[in-house]
């Protein structure tokens, strides 16, 4: 609902509203996008649309494209170019063609040589590209770090990467708000990172859906711009859209001489951080849901199972699945277990650790870094683990570490000094788990196979990962002696200690890393059952119609089904959207010898050529933004799940492909449906109709969908043309940006082309399909 004149608005609200093009009477919206991050993972698809359609990128001066995903972080000193530097094929051709395509599209580019290349959520707040009361986005799912500066910013799918290249907008619809108030004060010990375990611990991986999350609080108001960042970074494993904190004087404080942000105490400067200052919520604003949380109930906190809300405090045990409510919670848990290798009643410090990776776009920022050496200063890392790892979230953060002398404390403590990257993270890079061995990670997702195939991680805190380090298992750092204060804390009150993206020394100090690192859970280009009779959809124009699909249902039974497990890290290195439904829901279709899981629902008759899926757990397509995982469903032939929520990102991206995507929030219509799949007999889903019916023509259940959607779908309609049409629109809005906040056009070395407003490109509509593929496809499946 729009919000109506007088209302107290949320901080959401003001940056939403202020950002509207276009409105729909069923609530769709065309939003402006001030700022586009572009990585080398989900960018080649949408590049390759516009390309075959002849459009251009719309704003150029708002657009920044880094590699981070991909690339080694092994020493620099021998680069030449990116393509000599990876020898892994599918990273290597990423990666050049990001590089390609910067260059087609004249987008400013950081490249490997680049002190400035980074994760693509620590450059953007590095350079100021990120600023309060922007709108953000990135095709990727932690870009809700950007709203730990009062910007409304959230992760994308390919499709939307493309249409935001194309129209510098977005088709959205307006979230719920969701108020986190973290109040009193935090432990020594005890940092952000433990905050949003904590947080994720209390409200679950779905607990956000749907929701944009205002942090607030004295405790979110003491911490330092970085601690924000880290706890927005993690809204999306919370299952919100973004997160957000309302910007104040520790963020301008850390935007100060950024080169991109207006340039301090210039009249531009004091005019954006008035309106900056108008950004808070109203007092009396309404949040649809409220969670209230002490700082002292908050203790250094790690993760047990493989979900970010299976949290535990450092002091506690494994827990008993036994004693969880329900009987799907009780195999899950099981599950867990056995896949972490743990034993229920286990002490958490007892948990012997292999490697330590600190990184990630969570906790990869110098105060981070500062933290961590702080714990290992003269000491050692342990003699079981195998490998320390430290990897800066940008060359700069890098630079910054060094000539404050922690790599020295690192290396001296046993720990490896990398280049920047987002690494063990997700391991694209050859930095990865070995199968069952056990990390202490600073990163946000402890999935299956997330850190390398069978490998085990378990999420904490910077100087946590560093007391793991030490101890050689899961440590409490408040019992490490010389540990005292909360880092996070210090930096916040302290802006002196604030890392500043000017100052590096001109020399690097490399890496001397020869070890020969191999990329080992990359999987044979093995080709097992695809579903080769259904029609493929190339998304865009051109997508077939959907109105009526009737078939057998394929039940699944599992909570949070992750687009991790829906398709693996190591099959998003194509720059193809099609020839992935191989790969989908690989570790649980396939054994390690590559043959199928007979116990797979779809490696079993009637299930094996099912083109809907439900599923009776929560949360379905929860992670990351990759549209990878509604394109291998599609490309597998599965149209359609039904469940009975979805993670936003996952179920965006599935109507893009023209997918439906059917929430069933009604326990009974679910059991309904459900019944019907394990009893392998059809059902059908009617679209224009919005019901679900047996094969007897019974109806089970109706169904919502959102008016535009539905539209867009029974028409099999190109949202990129549809909005292209809106070009005045578009162009109007951008004129009055120029006018009131004239520091989001493109500043720096980021530099608007173009006279007085004027755009130097044009959108113009093209009338033919954004992917290039003008198949016609049928009617109905
Ligand atoms: C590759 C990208 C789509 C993905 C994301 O969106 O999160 C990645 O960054 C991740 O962390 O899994
Ligand atoms: S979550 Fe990991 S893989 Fe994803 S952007 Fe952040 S560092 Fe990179």
């Amino acid at each position: 609902m729009p919000v109506a004149e007088g209302t107290p608005q949320t901080l959401y609200d003001k940056v939403f509203q202020d950002h509207i093009v276009d409105e729909k009477l069923d609530g769709t919206i065309l939003l402006y996008i001030d700022r586009h991050l572009v990585h080398e993972v989900t960018s080649p698809q949408a590049f390759e649309g516009l390309k075959n359609a002849g459009r251009k990128v719309r704003r150029p001066d708002c657009t920044l494209a880094t590699t981070d995903h991909n690339v080694p972080t092994t020493s620099r000193k021998a680069l030449k170019d990116i393509a000599s530097f990876i020898l892994e094929d599918d990273s290597r051709t990423q990666c050049v063609t990001l590089e390609e395509n910067v260059k087609d599209f004249g987008i400013t580019y950081f490249g490997l040589s680049d002190k400035r290349q980074g994760i693509v959520h620590v450059i953007g707040p590095e350079q100021g590209f990120t600023l309060p009361g922007t709108t953000v986005v990135c095709g990727d799912s932690h870009t809700s770090t950007h709203g730990a500066f009062g910007a409304l910013a959230f992760g994308i799918g390919t499709s939307e990467v493309e249409h935001v290249l194309a129209t510098q907008c977005l088709i959205t619809k307006r979230s719920k708000n969701m108020r986190i108030q973290v109040d009193g004060e935090l432990a020594p010990g005890v940092s952000s990172k433990d905050v949003i375990l904590h947080v994720i611990g209390k409200i679950g991986t779905a607990g956000g859906t749907a929701s944009v999350i205002e942090f607030c609080g004295s405790v979110i108001r003491s911490l330092s711009m970085e601690a924000r960042m880290s706890i927005c970074n993690m809204s999306i494993e919370a299952g919100a859209r973004a997160g957000m904190v309302a910007p104040d004087d520790i963020t301008f404080e850390y935007l100060k001489g950024k080169p991109l942000a207006p340039k301090y105490g210039s009249d531009e400067w004091n005019k954006a951080v008035a309106y900056w200052r108008s950004l808070s919520s109203d007092p009396g604003a309404k949040y649809d849901v409220d969670v209230f949380i002490d700082g002292k109930d908050i203790i250094p906190t790690v993760t047990w199972g493989t979900s970010p809300e299976d949290v535990v405090p450092i002091t506690g045990v494994v827990p008993d699945p036994e004693t969880f409510p329900t009987e799907a919670k009780k195999q899950a848990g099981r599950r867990m277990l056995e896949y972490m290798g743990l034993t229920a009643g286990t002490p958490m410090e007892d948990i012997v650790v292999d490697k330590v990776f600190i990184g990630s776009c969570t906790n990869s920022r110098i105060e981070d870094l500062r933290a961590a050496a702080q714990v290992v200063k003269g000491k050692h890392i342990a003699s079981n683990i195998k490998r320390a790892l430290i990897v800066p979230g940008s060359g700069l953060v890098k630079d910054q570490a060094e000539a404050e002398g922690l790599h020295k404390t690192f290396l001296d403590a046993g720990f490896e000094w990398r280049e920047a990257g987002c690494s063990m993270c997700l391991g694209m890079n050859p930095d990865i788990l070995s199968p069952k061995e056990r990390c202490a990670s600073t990163s946000n997702r402890n999935f299956e196979g997330r850190q390398g195939a069978k490998g085990r991680t378990h999420l904490m805190s910077p100087v946590m990962a560093a007391a793991a380090a030490i101890v050689g298992k899961l440590a409490d750092v408040r019992k490490l002696s010389e540990y005292q204060g909360s880092p996070h804390i210090e930096a916040a009150v302290n802006p002196e200690v604030a890392p500043t993206a000017k100052a590096h020394p001109d020399e690097r100090i490399e890496t001397d890393d020869t070890e020969k690192e191999m990329l080992t859970d990359q999987p044979e280009d093995s080709s097992p059952q695809v579903n080769t009779s259904l029609p493929k959809s190339p998304g865009g124009v051109g997508l077939p119609k959907f109105t009526v699909l009737r078939g057998i249902a394929a039940p699944m039974d599992k909570a949070n089904i992750d687009t991790d497990a829906i398709i693996p890290k190591q099959f998003l290195k194509t720059i193809k959207r099609t020839g992935l439904g191989k790969a989908l829901f690989y570790e649980m279709r396939f054994r390690a010898d590559g043959s199928e899981n007979p116990n797979f629902v779809l490696n079993r008759e009637p299930y094996r050529g099912s083109r809907i899926i439900v599923c009776t757990g929560e949360n379905f397509g929860c992670g990351s933004s990759r549209e990878h995982a509604p394109w291998a469903l599609n490309d597998f032939g599965v149209k359609t799940v039904i469940a009975p929520s979805f993670a936003d990102i996952f179920f965006n991206n599935s109507f893009k492909n023209g997918m439906l995507m059917i929430a069933l929030p009604d326990r009974a219509d679910l059991a309904a449906v459900h019944a019907e799949a394990v009893a392998g007999r059809e059902v059908e889903v009617d679209l224009p109709n919005q019901v679900i019916r047996a094969a007897d023509g019974r109806v089970l259940c109706a169904f919502e969908v959102e008016e535009f959607r539905k539209h867009c779908l029974i028409n099999g309609l190109d949202d990129i043309g549809l909005t292209m049409q809106l070009d005045d629109k578009i162009a109007e809005f951008e004129r009055k940006m120029s006018r009131e906040t004239p520091w989001l056009d493109g500043s720096g070395y980021l530099k608007r082309k173009g006279m007085g407003g004027k755009l130097a490109v044009k959108a113009a509509p093209v009338p033919k399909t954004n992917r290039g593929e003008d198949k016609k496809e049928p009617l109905e499946w």
